[in-house]
């Protein structure tokens, strides 16, 4: 900043002698740059004059409390104002002088400059300048010019004052801006109130000559402590800005468990045929008893849906789950499971056949399994495929999701809700529930109870992981396994409904009574399973599982560049999947996509078109759909619909079924569908918003490339989006994957004309806000 400068002598003097000792002032001569010479010069500030008398100090410290007296009863009568006012760098102002007159400069005592010229006219050693100008001695002059400063200073302070008086009687809304006006009037530039120090600054600049130096120390005082009365100024309202996320290596030695650091990797492309696989059962010894393999009704069951082989998934998991014990013995080591498999990749079946080969050994029907999903979509079909696996077993599968009333889900879940049962009353097997409807049913529900789970499953684990809804896991956990309730227990203490049939309660209850000491509580035997394409290892969201011996699998293409043994997340692709992206500016987004969906060298169908929102996906559907009408020259009509949460379900199954038949081509979709939704029909999906995240991209582009079969996903990128889009892949390892398609902009002009008719329509159809 220029107030940091220092004028120096166009022509310093031949004699001059720098010296750059850091707490000497003397003239420093031109070598030195000034901005250093003026910080050298701070220390200085507030060294005594070895040469005044002690009389004279006296005097001036009281002139000098007297005239803040007076400034201070002014300024407490005066209204502030935002105005700052300028305060000269008594240093600087001293550096000037110094240099210009070559003299030594004392700054203590700003109104006492000492000048002693390089003729040496003498001093009396008392401060006393002995030479003359005009008949007027020096001393007699400064006194004059600080009469005259002072006069002046105090004739503005005057007018001020008038100025505020006049103001306050005002509209305090009109406040700054009189200010402002009047001060500009008064020779200065307006600030305007928002403008920082710097503008401040620069105004200080333009009044240079204003204040005359010598007022600088008591003014630069008297500002402190006007600083310190005033308020300090708000901060800027702090813009939102995500955690520095912590190294990879940090995030996954955190207190996490020592199974889930030692991964086991599986090659993607592993196949076992539905005979070859057995599942060793083992005991207590650790020797194998006894292999068990998929029972024959099983088998068939899968062969009618098309299952011949095992995938990857399936093929790693299923020999550890196989082998369990509807109820395990004390000695069975109970894990539990992660599993990060790619989108597509069979994890339903990976925890469908081995629950439903467990549990139809059971007897009695009892809640074993709880399947949690995030939405309601994947709810019904997974429940679709259980319901087929598990034909002729007699197990009963129910789902809550909040579709049908809660007292029809209430008589779905349980037979009994009058009488208050230990045990509890299912008559549900498994059941398959949104977290919401969960909990609702776990606090509303009489005798509905999780005592009894043998297996809990979390798919889409990531999400149902990263969305509290309403604390469900905990919450969740704490049904399988209530805490013991204190004892004795305290008078009018209520018992929840869950209290009164969960065996860990009852002694506390005094409702059993343990004489025996082998008689111990039953254990809980509930083993956790969680799926996901994207799962976390965030040690944070991990612990909050409360995993018993965890083990996890990363199901991934050996093919990749690297493979993430330490890294937070893992993100695992189809290997039958294609991965291309159009980088191009934003105007020419819609002519792009136009030109995907109609040119004879792209000809992109049975796609899906991912949007950022909901209004997005509305929007582009009634381009698409205007430009289809306007379109005749092509003579190629293409069938597009949209698909997000704001249709009813009956409406987006008859949707998805027509999809499926090939009577619609193209679905413009939300993020609603891009998780976890199964359509073999998809095989190509175009992400016409970036995903913002890489967990998006991944199930987005998860919808094609499902089960071993082909898919592409294309991606619009706008020039200005570019960077953080090929940033995200990079971090993830998986730019590489992705290849750049050019569309050269001649190409475009077929769809011009239709495109602008298309164009009209939606802004008609908008109001002109379109
Ligand atoms: N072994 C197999 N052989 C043939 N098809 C299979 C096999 N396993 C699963 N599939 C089929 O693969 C498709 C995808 O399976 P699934 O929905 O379980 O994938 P996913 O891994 O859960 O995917 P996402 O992560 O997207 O939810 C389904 O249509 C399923 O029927």
């Amino acid at each position: 900043m220029s107030s940091n400068h220092v004028t120096f002598d166009d022509h310093p003097r031949p004699d001059a002698q720098p010296e750059a000792g850091p707490s000497t002032f003397h003239s420093a001569g031109p070598s030195i740059h000034p901005d250093r010479l003026a910080l050298n010069a701070v220390p200085v500030e507030v060294k005594k004059s070895k040469n005044k008398s002690e009389a004279q100090k006296n005097r001036e410290k009281k002139k000098l409390k007297k005239r803040r007296k007076i400034e201070k009863a002014k300024k407490a009568s005066a209204p502030k104002t935002n105005k700052k006012e300028w305060k000269p760098d008594p240093v600087l102002e001293a550096l000037k002088k110094s240099t210009a007159g070559n003299v030594v400069t004392n700054l203590a005592e700003g109104e006492e400059e000492k000048q002693k010229t390089h003729k040496d006219e003498g001093s009396d050693g008392e401060g006393k300048v002995a030479g003359t100008v005009n008949g007027e001695s020096e001393k007699e002059k400064r006194r004059r010019e600080k009469r005259e400063k002072r006069e002046k200073r105090e004739r503005k302070e005057k007018r001020k004052l008038e100025r505020e008086a006049k103001l306050s009687a005002t509209s305090s809304s009109a406040l700054p801006e009189t200010i402002l006006a009047e001060e500009s009037r008064d020779g200065q530039e307006d600030v305007p109130m928002e403008e920082d120090s710097q503008s401040a600054q620069a105004v200080v600049e333009q009044n240079d000559d204003e204040v005359g130096s010598d007022a600088g120390e008591e003014e630069k005082e008297e500002d402190q402590v006007d600083r310190q009365a005033s308020p300090e100024p708000l901060e800027a309202f702090p813009l939102p800005r995500s955690a520095p996320a912590p190294a990879p290596e940090i995030l996954a030695k955190q207190g996490l468990p020592s199974g889930l650091e030692d991964a086991e990797f599986i090659d993607q492309s592993l196949r076992i045929g539905l005979d070859d696989l057995e599942a060793p059962v083992k005991t207590v010894l650790g020797d194998v008893k006894e292999l068990k393999t998929i029972s024959e009704r099983m088998k068939g069951k899968l062969r009618d849906t098309g299952v011949e082989d095992l995938f990857a998934v399936q093929a790693a998991i299923l020999p550890q789950l196989l082998s369990l014990r509807l109820n395990p013995l004390p000695y069975d080591r109970l894990h539990d499971y992660l599993i990060s498999a790619p989108t597509g990749s069979g994890k339903t079946l990976a925890y469908a056949i081995p629950i439903i080969e467990i549990l139809s050994q059971r007897i009695t029907t009892r809640l074993r399994a709880l399947i949690v999903l995030p939405t309601r979509d994947l709810v019904i079909q997974v429940r679709e495929t259980l319901e087929v696996l598990a034909k002729g077993t007699g197990l009963n599968i129910g789902s809550v999701t909040g579709q049908h009333s809660f007292t029809q889900e209430q008589s779905q879940l349980v037979a009994d809700m009058e009488t208050p049962l230990l045990g509890g009353s299912s008559k549900l097997d498994i059941l398959i529930a949104t977290p919401g409807r969960l909990i609702d049913h776990l606090t509303s529900t009489p005798n509905f109870t999780l005592q009894h789970l043998r297996f809990l499953i979390i798919d889409e684990a990531d999400r149902l992981l990263n969305q509290s809804f309403q604390n469900w896991l905990s919450q969740v956990l704490s049904y399988i396994n209530p805490p013991d309730p204190p004892r004795p227990l305290p008078e009018g203490f209520v018992v929840q409904p869950w209290d009164k049939v969960a065996p860990s309660w009852m002694e506390g209850l005094g409702l059993i009574d343990r004489k025996e000491e082998w008689n111990e509580r039953p254990p809980v035997t509930c083993q956790k399973l969680l799926f996901s394409a994207t799962l976390t290892r965030d040690p944070s969201k991990v612990a909050s599982l409360s995993l018993t011996s965890p083990k996890y699998y990363i199901i991934q293409s050996t093919n990749l560049p690297s493979i993430p043994y330490n890294i937070g997340e893992t993100f695992s692709f189809p290997s039958t999947l294609s991965e291309k992206m159009l980088i191009l500016p934003s105007a020419l987004k819609p002519l792009n996509l136009i030109h995907l969906i109609y040119s004879t060298e792209f000809s992109i169908s049975n796609g899906l078109i991912f949007t950022k929102s909901v209004e997005s996906s509305q929007r582009l559907l009634n381009l698409l759909q205007f430009f289809n009408d306007a379109f005749i020259s092509g003579g190629k009509k293409v069938v597009v619909k949209g698909y997000t949460g704001e249709l009813k379900s009956s409406e987006r199954k008859r949707i998805l079924s027509d999809f499926t038949e090939g009577k619609i081509n193209l679905l413009v979709c939300s993020d609603l569908i891009a998780r976890g939704m199964d359509l073999p029909s998809v095989s190509n999906v175009i992400s016409y918003d970036v995903p913002l995240d890489m967990r998006k991209y991944v199930h987005r582009v998860g919808r094609t490339a499902r089960a071993g079969r082909e898919g592409t996903a294309w991606t619009l990128v706008e020039k200005q989006e570019a960077l953080h889009f090929k940033g995200m892949m990079n971090t993830a390892g998986h730019l590489k994957a992705i290849r750049k398609v050019k569309v050269k902009e001649d190409d475009l002009s077929d769809y011009k004309e239709s495109y602008e008719i298309a164009m009209k329509r939606l802004k008609d159809f908008y109001g002109r806000d379109a």
